[in-house]
């Protein structure tokens, strides 16, 4: 399969997961997600959506033949092989951060791009200008000798934004990354999400519960309850 701009950043064709076998979890027919574009995904407790980010990011394995990300059937990679294409292609924030407790908000940040030759390739300036920049316009530029555990749980939650989006990844994946702020910090996270995600031209596919967010994307994407659906 060839990586060319011509392929979505996301196309699912008949793709049905589960976690034990005659359970599946999620069954979608057909979803295209267009490069630069930023869908907000949604659907009841319990529908799949961490289980679509977690397929999209490759850490779980869809089916072969059934999930392409930026032109790669992730189906038929290897574990190994999806993991060096999510450091390399794809910035994740998910629900609980993910944040390392004994590394200051610098090296949190760093730490994707310092793991990672075609991320840190793809950085305009040094590492640390790079870092400044974008915590700067994330409002973290005067945090990043402190140490994450000590910040506010708004203030981690832009650092995770800050260490996807670092060395411009094709594709961001966000769960829920705004639940722990209140509604004017959600917007103005938000906004900062997007001023970003489009300064690198990539592609946003963020999860929420909150419908408010929904008009300031691109478009809606909503996944049936499976069991319901079924009947
Ligand atoms: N690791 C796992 N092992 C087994 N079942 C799981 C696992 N992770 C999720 N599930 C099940 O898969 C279904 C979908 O879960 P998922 O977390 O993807 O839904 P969700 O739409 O993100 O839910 P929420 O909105 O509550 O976060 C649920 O029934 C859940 O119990």
């Amino acid at each position: 399969m060839v990586d060319g701009p011509g392929e979505p950043a996301v196309r699912v064709s008949g793709l049905t997961f589960g976690y034990e076998p005659g359970k599946p979890v999620l069954d979608i027919e057909a979803v295209e997600i267009e490069r630069g574009e930023k869908v907000f995904l949604f659907g009841p407790s319990g529908s799949g959506k961490t289980t679509l980010l977690g397929l999209v990011a490759g850490v779980l394995r869809p089916p072969p033949g059934t999930l392409e990300v930026l032109g790669h059937d992730l189906g038929s990679m290897s574990g190994p092989a999806r993991d060096a294409f999510r450091a390399s292609h794809i910035g994740y924030v998910f629900q609980m951060f993910n944040l390392i407790p004994y590394l200051d908000v610098r090296d949190n940040i760093a730490l994707p791009v310092r793991m990672n030759a075609e991320r840190r390739g793809r950085l305009t300036g040094s590492l640390d200008e790079s870092i400044a920049e974008v915590a700067d316009t994330l409002g973290i530029g005067d945090l990043l000798g402190q140490t994450v555990t000590r910040l506010s749980v708004g203030q981690q939650q832009r650092v995770a934004a800050a260490r996807a989006l670092l060395g411009s990844p094709e594709l961001i994946v966000a769960d829920e990354p705004t639940s722990a702020l209140d509604a004017d910090r959600r917007h103005a996270f938000l906004e900062l999400l997007f001023r970003n995600v489009s300064d690198a031209g990539a592609t946003l596919l963020f999860v929420s519960h909150d419908m408010t967010l929904a008009d300031q994307f691109d478009r809606t994407l909503s996944l049936p309850d499976v069991n319901r659906a079924g009947g």
